[in-house]
């Protein structure tokens, strides 16, 4: 055997951490000497599963794998590492991280190949559902912060589908107004002539030990017929650069025909996109002819030039109606990932505010609740001042400065999050701010808001266009968490009158502790536009940090007692 797996339960946090390490030989590579990407899906979804079985205790299968971004090629003669450790439990479900790396055997160097994000279902023998038991994360910063990005990312995944729609409305819209590009015409390739479709009959070799065919074999085999797709297309060898989600809508089993078609859906210059359906069918599906949909994913391949310049694909077109709807889906995805990557993993240079529209809407409210997660699990904070009712902390970071102060209210964490959610109630106890309006609504819990602030010192009074996002706790003990960040809209240009700000990532986390007492944390990493409002506090020559804190904590506690009379 050329692979080895090692799993470990580290003491006293109780995460559970699988490795595997791979030789690459030539029987892993394709033609030209690289892994198969196929090949390294499959040994990332069995180390993951073993991360996800031995937490659960049980059998368990892939549910879905998120979006992976292939940033290494790895070749034979270098060593594989997978990591898998499972970040967070859910319900039914659980998230298990899963990091890859390319070792080269004479130098000892390592790179990065991917990092992707499984989910699991517990799935024991018979059809009832099991509650897993909770992750003891006690230990260790990073693990508890994956923890806590663990229930954005959820949330993320789980509103994919609906985004898309969403997305793919607009996007009709827009084309029924003769504002979107048209069909391309000449000279084209149609996409009917990247057509492929493939057969598989699973055996047991593919399958776990209660018959489910492995994940990573149906992904392998997706992988197959999608680059012969794109090979089509171009009449050369292309390589897998992304995966949008695998989603694992139905089972299958040892002994089911799985059918694989595969198309190209759109040409963008250097990359193509290729969709890719999987449908099985046992014996009595197979004579019927009615397969189950049990998978579909959308692949981006890319040609790697000599030079290292990608290479370019010729412009395709459709011929059906299919075509239309999955050229224009492949348009829609590639905003949404563009969109995803500058938020997502997004450095730290250029300007602070992201321009907010539907394409990246679901990505501005992770980032936005990811950042505050993030600043939150800082450690080193120092505190400024301190009394039995509030604290005033500070944080400095490579030339970043951030804020926090911590308050002990007496309101249940509910009501308190109710009222700091409800942004425009928020000049009756901040005196910087002179108004707040609405600006847009896109959903139950995200809100954009025109806010209106004091002058200081004499300057031009400042405004600011934020993003605020809400989130109740997703289990006892998880915080409410109100996070603001800006963002640009069309609808409010800056106004010559004022000075338009920024701020970074700023708001509230709220912990119940207690019958009717909870604790309200503040923060905000201090921009350029937020300092005329802070720098007294900090420099020590005003308390208005502690009186806006006292005021805040007294109107939480003031309409709890007017509401309840
Ligand atoms: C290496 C060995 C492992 C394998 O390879 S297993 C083989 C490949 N996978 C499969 O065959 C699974 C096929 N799919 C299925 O069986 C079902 O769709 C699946 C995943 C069990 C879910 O079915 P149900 O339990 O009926 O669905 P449900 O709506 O009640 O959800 C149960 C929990 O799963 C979660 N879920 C469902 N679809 C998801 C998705 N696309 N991405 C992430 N999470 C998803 C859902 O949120 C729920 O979680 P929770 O109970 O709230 O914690």
């Amino acid at each position: 055997m050329d692979g080895s797996c090692e799993t470990g339960q580290e003491k006293g946090s109780g995460l559970v951490e699988v490795q595997m390490c791979q030789s690459i030989l030539p029987c892993h590579a394709n033609h030209q000497g690289e892994l198969g990407a196929g090949q390294l899906l499959k040994w990332m979804d069995t180390t993951a599963c073993l991360a996800a079985e031995r937490h659960a205790g049980m059998a368990c299968v892939t549910a879905s794998m998120d979006d992976i971004q292939f940033e290494e090629t790895v070749r034979v003669g270098q060593v594989i590492n997978i990591k898998a450790r499972v970040n967070r439990a859910f319900n039914t479900s659980m998230e298990v991280g899963i990091y890859v790396k390319v070792q080269e055997v004479l130098s000892g160097t390592t790179k990065r190949v991917c990092v992707a994000f499984s989910t699991f279902v517990a799935k024991p023998t018979g059809t009832h559902k099991v509650s897993l038991k909770p992750l003891d994360i006690q230990g260790s910063v990073e693990k508890m912060l994956e923890y806590s990005l663990a229930s954005e990312r959820r949330r993320l995944r789980l509103y994919n589908e609906e985004a898309f729609k969403n997305l793919m409305k607009d996007y009709y819209n827009l084309q029924d107004k003769g504002l979107c590009s048209r069909k391309p015409i000449t000279p084209v390739v149609s996409t009917e002539l990247t057509r492929v479709e493939s057969i598989e009959l699973v055996l047991p070799p593919h399958a776990n030990h209660h018959g489910n065919t492995f994940g990573g074999q149906i992904m392998a085999w997706m992988e197959n017929v999608a680059t012969v797709s794109a090979s089509r297309l171009c009449s050369c060898y292309p390589s897998l650069g992304a995966v949008d989600m695998f989603r694992f809508r139905g089972p299958s089993n040892v002994g089911d025909r799985l059918v694989f078609k595969a198309m190209v859906n759109n040409a963008f210059q250097t990359s193509v996109e290729v969709g890719v359906r999987v449908e099985a069918y046992n014996c009595e599906e197979w004579n019927e002819g009615t397969p189950r949909h049990i998978n579909s994913a959308s692949m981006i391949y890319y040609i790697p030039g000599l030079d290292g310049e990608k290479q370019t694909f010729p412009d395709v077109t459709y011929t059906t109606l299919d075509g239309e709807r999955r050229f224009i889906g492949a348009i829609v995805r590639k905003r949404i990932r563009m969109a995803r990557k500058h938020i997502l993993y997004s450095k730290d240079e250029g300007p602070i505010s992201v321009p907010w529209d539907r394409s990246n809407q679901v990505y501005l409210g992770y980032n936005n609740v990811a950042a505050l997660t993030v600043l939150a699990g800082k450690r080193g904070w120092e505190a400024s001042s301190i009394n039995d009712k509030l604290g005033v902390y500070v944080h400095e970071e490579a030339y970043k400065l951030c804020l926090k102060v911590e308050m002990k209210v007496k309101t249940t964490a509910f009501h308190a999050f109710s009222l700091l959610a409800d942004l425009p109630l928020r000049p009756q106890w901040d005196k910087n701010y002179l108004s707040c309006e609405e600006v847009e609504k896109a959903d139950d819990e995200e809100t954009i808001y025109h806010i209106k602030c004091s002058t200081v010192k004499g300057s031009k009074s400042r405004d600011f266009v934020v993003l605020l996002s809400k989130r109740q706790p997703c289990k006892d003990g998880d915080p409410y968490v109100v996070a603001l960040r800006s963002v640009t809209v069309a609808t409010v240009p800056p106004d010559e009158n004022s000075i338009r700000s920024e701020v970074k990532c700023a708001g509230f986390l709220i912990h119940e502790i207690g019958y009717i007492t909870c604790k309200v944390s503040y923060y905000n990493q201090v921009t350029s536009g937020v300092l005329p409002y802070v720098e007294g506090s900090l420099a020590g020559w005003s308390k208005s940090m502690e009186e806006t804190a006292m005021s805040c904590m007294s109107f939480l506690e003031q309409d709890l007692l007017t509401t309840q009379f």
